[in-house]
């Protein structure tokens, strides 16, 4: 209405105005349909008649050219796959298990996923991200563009988005393709770093974890960053160690390695009982770095797995082989009478990962940039002297179950944060002199921080009947160690 009267309302209103015939009644706009093709065939039209007309037009040939823009695309495709080549057409070929990938499905899922006609739904069974999950709704969906091409435009060029899947090994996978119409992927490589960055800005204060699927890195979580505030240890062992590792990434480092034609590469032992922080520790550390964290686990590897998943690495990573000691590869060849089983099998004849293997994957080509090699072990006395040797590992950090200054620590920590714990002030005195009193009831060195801290988590609303009911839950804990030491001595199997 406010276009028409902006056109020419003397004009329109004389269309309005015509009296109304008492056809109206049973068909509505009888009168104005008719003064509009009288005016046609006289060919003296007003502006409300042309505009009437265009109206018209538009309706009747909505479907053709629906249908031409049907064409266009299907012939872009046939561009794109070279059944036909009136134009030249670039394209950028992304696949499944490239982090580019991720980059891409981002884009599109914030941008343009109306343009997808086939999307695939997933109720966030996993948390992927920490803030993506949305906590109030249950069974919360997401949506991704799922195989089948759609087209979309990007700053004025035409983009068609296609993705197939292809059988990669035992995996389904699938391929993304962006195709442009021209001879020069520069748009393309606009686009791209278009995703990179926004994708990047998600990624702030986060560090990625990747696992093996197959021979293949596949992201499998990002967690918020953990500050190494956080990880409680002694902190004559915590600064020496980061400072080691910056100073290793240091440009000016990097370039003596090379003039003295060592490999540059550093490797780290952490060693200690199980729940003393070593991978947590493992993965503050790829955070403070700002590197993604690549997490292998050695007893379910292979020499050969393990060799491919090395030369797939990127440049500048945290990688993490955890239970180092589970290989039976990694055993001192003097023990290797001892493994013997029965039926005469060696350990490591049973396992896939020798440790020839492993150390060649240590010390071969493509474990030599930029990368922080990290190794985990609950018994550091099985490793073989081979594997622990400088040159392989540079550093051994022993990580020791709880201490009463730990304690202490655990216990201002856990109860002295209100929020942000980089910003809040930390304990005040009343909680000081609480954790104080906890750490005087925990038996030095028997407990790990992780046992300390499960008993305490139940404490969150009330930190004085933590210490009330400490002393029975301390005597309850070393029956149940000294029952588990028992049963193992008896030959049977741990607790789970
Ligand atoms: N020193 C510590 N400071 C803070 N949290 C800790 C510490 N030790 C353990 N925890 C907590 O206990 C849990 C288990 O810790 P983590 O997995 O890092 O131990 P680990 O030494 O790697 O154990 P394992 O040898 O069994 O792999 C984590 O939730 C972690 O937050």
């Amino acid at each position: 209405m406010t276009l028409l009267s902006n056109v020419s309302p003397p004009l329109i209103q004389e269309a309005l105005s015509q009296p109304m015939s008492i056809v109206d009644l049973f068909i509505p706009g009888f009168s104005n349909i008719t003064t509009v093709a009288s005016q046609v065939l006289n060919g003296n039209m007003t502006i409300y008649t042309q505009l009437m007309c265009l109206f018209g037009l538009a309706t009747l040939l909505k479907p053709y050219l629906s249908q031409l823009r049907d064409w266009l695309i299907e012939d872009f495709k046939q561009i794109y796959e070279g059944t036909s080549l009136p134009l030249e057409a670039s394209t950028v070929h992304i696949k499944q298990s490239d982090e580019t990938y991720d980059m891409i499905q981002a884009w599109v899922s914030s941008h343009k996923l109306d343009a997808s006609r086939s999307i695939l739904a997933k109720v966030m069974m996993k948390r992927k991200t920490q803030d993506d999950y949305d906590a109030h709704t249950k069974k919360s969906l997401r949506y991704a563009p799922w195989e089948g091409a759609f087209y979309f435009w990007y700053r004025l060029n035409l983009f068609l988005y296609k993705a197939t899947r292809v059988q990669v090994g035992f995996y389904p996978q699938e391929q993304i393709s962006i195709t442009c119409v021209g001879r020069s992927t520069s748009i393309l490589k606009v686009f791209m770093e278009d995703c990179r960055r926004e994708y990047l800005d998600t990624l702030k204060n986060k560090t990625i974890i990747y696992g093996h699927r197959g021979n293949c890195w596949v992201k499998e979580r990002e967690v918020i960053t953990r500050p190494l505030s956080t990880v409680i240890l002694d902190e004559q062992q915590k600064m020496p160690l980061i400072n080691d590792i910056q100073k290793f990434l240091d440009p000016k480092t990097k370039s003596r390695y090379s003039a003295c034609s060592v490999p540059y590469r550093r490797g780290y032992l952490l060693f200690g009982p199980p729940g003393t922080g070593k991978t947590s520790f493992s993965l503050s550390i790829a955070g403070a770095l700002d590197m993604d964290i690549y997490v292998l686990s050695i007893p379910s590897m292979k020499d050969d797995l393990l060799k491919d998943l090395f030369v797939e690495l990127p440049r500048r990573c945290v990688v993490l082989l955890e239970d180092i000691d589970a290989a039976n590869a990694t055993r001192s060849r003097d023990s290797s009478e001892e493994d013997s089983d029965s039926d005469g099998d060696t350990r490591s004849q049973k396992t896939g990962l020798t440790l020839s293997g492993l150390l060649n994957v240590l010390d071969g080509v493509s474990s030599q940039d930029d990368r922080v090699l990290i190794m985990t072990t609950n018994h550091p006395r099985k490793l073989d002297a081979a594997l622990t040797r400088p040159g392989r590992v540079d550093k051994k950090i022993s990580f020791q179950l709880a201490s009463r200054t730990v304690a202490k620590e655990i216990y201002c920590f856990m109860f002295g944060q209100a929020g942000d714990v980089d910003t809040h002030p930390g304990p005040n005195e009343k909680i000081k002199k609480q954790g104080e009193e906890f750490a005087a009831k925990i038996p030095e060195l028997k407990f790990s921080p992780a046992e300390v801290m499960a008993y305490l988590q139940q404490y969150w609303d009330s930190p004085a009947s933590a210490i009330e009911h400490c002393r029975e839950w301390v005597d309850d804990l070393i029956q149940e160690k000294e029952m588990n030491a028992a049963s193992l001595e008896n030959g049977e199997p741990e607790l789970a």
